[in-house]
């Protein structure tokens, strides 16, 4: 059984996804749960909101998360980070990936981000997004994990214990048993990771190959589809649509793609910022959001509140009220908005970014959820497990311009 420990809500609900459409029977928990799983499954995914914790809880929570894991029967396991490498000098990928190892008892595991269906692609050991570099897709401003640097195995080296060492591409296209020979190499010059590149899907199918027998897997969800696809051949599951019901999108997330969508559903729907200012100073500002909100649910579009803003208003914001002060006054505001609507009847929850969705769904506090249809690739629809309540989990740079309405397109 495959156990996935993801570091944010966001990519959680990605790969469990991609699992689940390439026919792993996948349940996705809030957490490391308490007790003991009751369902029969191939893969159980936990969500954790470790990404831009400070390392030593990050690693904390992960190996938690490992320790359950292995206790529920996973024997192989899948540390799921962002396709866009979200991190920064001190973590967490890292940090997490040394403790995961050491914990395992293993002393090498592959550095795999790519996830070509959303354009991420590897290199040479470059991250690209679409066609340019990581560096120049607009992550370099990203409000917490900045991506300044493309090259995977600086990067890696900069925030590990270990050496990273590269299989470029002309070596994956020979197939997975010279992938396999690369890796003996590569372990025998001492190096710890290997950054693995990936242009298309064809190189993680011949990866999901070579990572059979490796006890720790490290990456997004791409290659995480072809695994899934090595396991079972051919098994479909039905992917459930939500039912319709009082429906709200928060949006928390920076990012050009959230950015854009925004921009896209102001033309169509109630819109709300969200300022940092009002959630530092005024002790009734959720209230008065939940009203606003409330007095659109009935609206054909659902009323979206958004902190979302581009790189230049970020900018000032950061640097009048302090990068961090700002994010957590906004996520916190988010999280009581949530819970604040969830009480009042609001079934339905969209939310766009991964910091923002992890502290959303931390606050609502179900025990873990069944994975729907794809409303774009990596962002499905899930239903708590414990509650008559549907979410949509959207990853910052995810999803075409329209993807608030269609989201709401699908429900029955
Ligand atoms: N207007 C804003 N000013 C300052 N910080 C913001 C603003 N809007 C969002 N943020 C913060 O930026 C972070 C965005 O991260 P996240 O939710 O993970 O989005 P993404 O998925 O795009 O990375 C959150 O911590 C959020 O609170
Ligand atoms: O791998 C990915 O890109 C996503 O699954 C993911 O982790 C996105 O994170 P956010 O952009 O912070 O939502």
């Amino acid at each position: 059984m495959l156990g996935v420990i993801a570091d944010d809500f966001t990519g959680a609900s990605d790969i469990a996804s991609f699992l689940v459409e390439n026919g792993l029977r996948t349940v996705q928990m809030n957490g490391v749960p308490n007790g003991v799983l009751e369902e029969e499954v191939d893969a159980i995914v936990i969500s954790l909101k470790s990404r831009s914790n400070p390392v030593k809880e990050a690693i904390q929570q992960s190996l938690a998360a490992l320790h359950w894991l292995q206790k529920n029967g996973a024997t192989q396991f899948y540390f799921k980070y962002c396709s866009t490498f979200d991190s920064t000098a001190e973590g967490n990928i890292g940090p997490v990936t040394d403790a995961l190892l050491d914990e395992l008892k293993e002393d090498f595991t592959i550095i795999t981000p790519a996830l070509p269906v959303n354009g991420r692609t590897i290199f040479n050991g470059y991250l690209f997004v679409g066609q340019v570099l990581l560096n120049e897709s607009g992550m370099q401003n990203h409000p917490i994990t900045p991506m300044t640097d493309a090259n995977l195995l600086r990067l890696m080296d900069r925030q590990a214990k270990g050496k990273t060492g590269l299989v470029p591409y002309a070596e994956v296209i020979k197939g997975a048993e010279n992938v396999k020979r690369c890796f003996a190499q590569l372990k025998q010059q001492g190096y710890r990771y290997a950054v693995v590149d990936a242009v298309d899907n064809s190189q993680l199918d011949v990866l999901a190959q070579a990572v059979d027998d490796m006890k720790l897997v490290t990456g997004g969800s791409g290659l995480a589809a072809y695994m899934a696809q090595h396991q079972v051949q051919g098994k479909q599951h039905q992917a459930f649509v939500p039912a319709k019901g009082k429906t709200v999108i928060l949006s928390g997330s920076c990012s050009v793609m959230t950015n854009k969508q925004v921009a896209d559903y102001q033309q169509k729907a109630a819109t709300k910022w969200l300022d940092v200012s009002q959630c530092l100073s005024q002790d009734n500002y959720v209230e008065e959001l939940f009203s606003w909100v409330v007095a659109h649910l009935n609206d054909q579009y659902a009323p979206l509140v958004y902190a979302t803003v581009p790189p230049e208003q970020l900018k000032q914001i950061q640097q009048q009220f302090g990068a961090d002060t700002a994010s957590k006054a906004i996520e916190e505001t988010f999280a009581q908005l949530a819970a604040r609507l969830r009480d009042y009847g609001v079934t339905n929850f969209i939310t766009a970014g991964g910091e923002t969705s992890s502290i959303v769904v931390q606050q609502l506090g179900f025990k873990g959820f069944r994975i729907g249809k794809q409303i774009a690739p990596g962002v499905p629809w899930l239903a708590a497990l414990d509650a008559p309540i549907y979410l949509a989990l959207k990853s910052g740079n995810f999803g075409k311009e329209g993807f608030f309405s269609q989201a709401q397109e699908m429900m029955q």
